[in-house]
Parts: C-alpha cells; structure tokens; sequence
C-alpha cells in the first residue's frame, strides 16, 4: 500500500468506520448495557484514540512531538493526544512512547515508587514498562517478563530507548518465573492477555478470533496468570489486574474469583477521573467491592476499551531483610569479568564517561551489563537484558552499546558530536560523516538528544550506530 496518498487514506477511514461486529457480540452488549447499548455500539464506526507519554527520565522536553500533540491528557502526567512518528528523532531516541490514552491509565494506578521491587508480568510490547519505570526514576528493580520471544526482543528494545538502568527483561512463562522470586515483589501489575474487544477499534483483525466462548477461555489463562503471580508477591504488596476488553467474564468475574480464592487480597478504591466508570458488580457476583474496579468505555472516556482492577495483600508485611553480601548472587548467574577484562572498561569509562559508577558488572559471553542492586540470581531463567547493556569486551579494546548511551544525558560524557537533524538522518541510516572533532569514541547527540556512539578518526566519524536498527 503507497503511503499517505488519498486513496490509502480513504481506504484505511473505511475499514476502521465499518467494522463487522459479530451478531452475538453486538447481542451480547445490547443485553449488558441496555439503554447506552446503542452509543456504546456507535463508537466501533469511530476512529480510535491515540497518544503519547513523555519519557520523564531523559533530559529534556520532546518539543517536536508535543507541538505536533493535539493537547495533554488530564488523567497521566506526561501524556499527550497525538501521535508520533515512529522515525522521528524523539522516538528513536525514547523520548516519548507512543500509547493510547485509556493505557496509560494503568501506570498511573499501578504507581510504583522509587526504590522498589515491581514486576510487569506480560510486559510487551512494553508500554506499561516504561510508564512504571518512569514512575519508580529508574531507581529500584523493573522485572519485566514477556512469554513470547520474539515479543520480549521489542520489549528489550523499547526497554533500551526509554534508557532503562535498573531494567531486567526476562522471557519466560509466569509459572517458571514464579518459582525464582518467591513473595519478592512489592508491586506486580498483570497486563493479561485478553480477549482485546476494547481494541476492536484499533486492531480489527482481533475481531476474527472472537467467539461468544473466547472471554471465558481467556479468563481460564487470565487465572492461572494470577495464580502464579501472586506466588511472586509480597505479603503487603500491590496487585494490578488490567485487560483491554469489556467482557464481564475476564473482568469483574476474574476479580471476583481472586477475592474468593485468595481472601487475603482486598480491592483498593481507583480514583476515577470524568468519563472513568465503576466496576459493574452485577456482571459478576454482585460484591458491592467491585464498583473499586475501573471500566474505561469508548462511550464515556476518550481512550480505547479498558478494565482495571487493584489489590492489596492485607497479609502483614514481613520485616526487612538485611542485604546479605554474597558473591554468587552478585554475578546472577552470568560471569565475573576477570581483571584485564575490568581495566578494559574502566580505563574507557574514565576516558569517556569519568562519573559513571562502575559496579556490579557481569559478562554474558563478550557482552558486559551493569545489573541491578536488587536483583537475585537469575540462574534457570531465559534472560535478554540483565541490567543496563555497557557495551562488548573486543580484542583489547572495549566497545560501548547504544543501550549505554540512551541511558545517559550529554552533560555526563566527556565527548560529543552535535549533529543537525540532516545530519542525524545520514547516522541512523548507517553512513559515515566528516567531522572536525578530536580523535576518539564521542557520543552522537542532536538537538540535545543522546542517539548514539561515533569514533572519530582522521576527522570521519565512523558510525557506530547497530546494523540491524538502521532505516
Ligand atoms: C495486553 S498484552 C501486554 C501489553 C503490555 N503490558 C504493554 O503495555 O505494552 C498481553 C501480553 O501477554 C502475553 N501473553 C500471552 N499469553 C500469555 C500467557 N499464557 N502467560 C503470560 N503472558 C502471556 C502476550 O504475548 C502479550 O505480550
């Protein structure tokens, strides 16, 4: 398809503005909402809601992106109306995180604090992820998990732009995770997989698996998600339980489930912003709690489908464990960089970035990552980003990572090339540019935004920037 011609434009306003609604699924709503059935139905011939969240963490405003916005959310801090361009400097870069507005609420509620243990279950492509990392100032420990490989791959990169230090993405089914972090977690939020009606609007094709049993059958997952979760959880920690669909049965029903099984937990009122509606307790079992829960409908709220709920562990919380200085745990099952290996690192990192604190380093293969404080060992479990990425120990040189320079602001290195926008489309397209700067590693910025690595050598900076991000 040609991009942006009228033709295509036309053709894209048609297939979102005429979505073939299952007859039972229609039925199905007409009955549950009765007299608001008809503005409810009258959204899916609307076009969907998009926006933006401003990464908090980098060093400054994206002010390309929110000039283009069409004006801030008034239920998340840094959220915008809009979108964005997924080639703009601001987006490569992780200055923004494209994200509809009903998403974003979900962070908000989950609002993790700096310092804590918080885990993001089914975390790509990871949205949520970096909304809950903004929150906790990257200061803590964000497990984010995703079952799916290929999805967990996109949720490391995005991890990456956002500039995520304290950032562990695991690949891994929630009852395997379960066992390697016994009530350890603070705050756990489960983005569950759903049956994704209130995404009919933006994703159509999810309307193609929809059967008047899939709800139920995704609820039966939705469960066992939980199950394994709450294993994770902290006696005294936070539960968040979110989906993007409207079915009663993987919304107040699993809710209502959770509080039966686990007497324990307790729902935690969600402060409600206009157009946020209450849980319908009669789609469940009746309990009075579940008006706690939140619904977010099309009809009511300018943001895509949404339901979430939270909990709290009403179980004592245990008393702090004194940190226990341990080798093993250290390394997280990954290896210790030998000496020479070390003196590699430090001897670029006090050339190039001298206030960098140089601790907890491990090596998986010729690739070094500083983990985060918090983290066990990681020994069993399928790994793709154990920390902050620092770069690659070469034949007597080390090599830094684009994941090392998003996660610093220009001030912090010693060397810098400022490229113009122009300038910066030739970098991220792979070319080498002539430069007058001093020989050596230099950090490529642009319009104050950190992009990436360069060495300068006979006045050409060499591009460093990953083959396989180039466009
Ligand atoms: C709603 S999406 C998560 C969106 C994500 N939290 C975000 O904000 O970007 C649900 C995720 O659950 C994953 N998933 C699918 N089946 C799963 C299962 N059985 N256990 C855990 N996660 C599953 C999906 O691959 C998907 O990435």
């Amino acid at each position: 398809m040609k991009q942006g011609g009228t033709m295509d434009r036309k053709l894209i306003w048609k297939e979102r503005c005429n979505l073939q609604l299952p007859a039972a699924f229609i039925e199905k709503y007409q009955h549950l909402l009765g007299a608001e059935a008809p503005a409810f139905l009258a959204t899916f011939d609307q076009p969907s809601q998009s926006g933006f969240r401003t990464n908090p963490l980098k060093n400054g405003q994206p002010t390309a992106s929110i000039a283009a916005a069409s004006g801030p959310t008034t239920h998340v801090k840094n959220g915008w109306f809009g979108k964005v361009n997924g080639k703009s400097l601001d987006h490569v870069t992780g200055w923004v995180y494209s994200q509809e507005p009903s998403a974003m609420t979900v962070g908000e509620v989950v609002a993790p604090q700096p310092g804590e243990r918080v885990l993001d279950l089914c975390a790509a492509p990871g949205g949520k992820s970096t909304h809950l990392l903004a929150q906790m100032h990257d200061a803590g420990l964000l497990v984010a998990n995703e079952i799916f490989s290929k999805r967990a791959k996109i949720l490391a990169e995005n991890l990456e732009r956002w500039g995520a230090k304290n950032a562990v993405v695991t690949n891994e089914a929630p009852d395997r995770l379960a066992p390697h972090f016994p009530q350890f977690f603070d705050r756990i939020l489960v983005d569950a997989p759903c049956s994704g009606e209130g995404m009919f609007r933006k994703e159509p094709a999810g309307i193609e698996y929809w059967t008047p049993t899939y709800p139920a059958e995704c609820a039966n997952r939705q469960k066992k998600i939980l199950a394994s979760a709450l294993t994770m959880l902290k006696p005294g920690g936070t539960l968040v339980y979110s989906t993007c669909t409207f079915a009663p049965e993987e919304d107040e029903q699993v809710i209502a489930w959770l509080l039966k099984e686990y007497p324990y937990l307790a729902l935690v009122p969600i402060e409600k912003t206009a157009g946020m509606d209450d849980g319908r307790p009669a789609w469940a079992d009746g309990n009075p709690a579940l008006t706690k829960t939140c619904r977010l409908f099309p009809h009511h709220f300018a943001g895509e489908g949404h339901f979430i709920a939270k909990l709290v562990d009403q179980r004592p919380a245990p008393a702090p464990k004194p940190v226990r200085k341990n080798k093993k745990r250290q390394t997280n099952g990954a290896l210790r960089l030998s000496k020479a290996e070390f003196a590699l690192v430090q001897t670029w990192f006090a050339q190039v970035v001298p206030a960098f604190e140089l601790e907890r380093l491990v090596k998986f293969g010729d690739q070094v990552y500083a983990v985060p404080t918090a983290l066990p060992t990681l020994a069993g479990l399928a790994v793709l980003r154990p920390g902050l990425h620092l770069g690659t120990l070469k034949k007597r040189r080390f090599e830094p990572a684009l994941a090392l320079a998003l996660a610093l602001a220009p001030e912090q290195v010693t060397k810098r090339v400022a490229l113009t926008l122009e300038q910066w489309r030739a970098y991220v397209h792979g070319e080498a540019l002539p430069f007058e700067a001093p020989d050596g590693w230099a950090l490529v910025v642009c319009q104050n935004h950190s992009c990436g690595w360069g060495k300068v050598a006979n006045r050409i900076l060499k591009n460093f920037y990953p083959k396989g991000l180039r466009f």
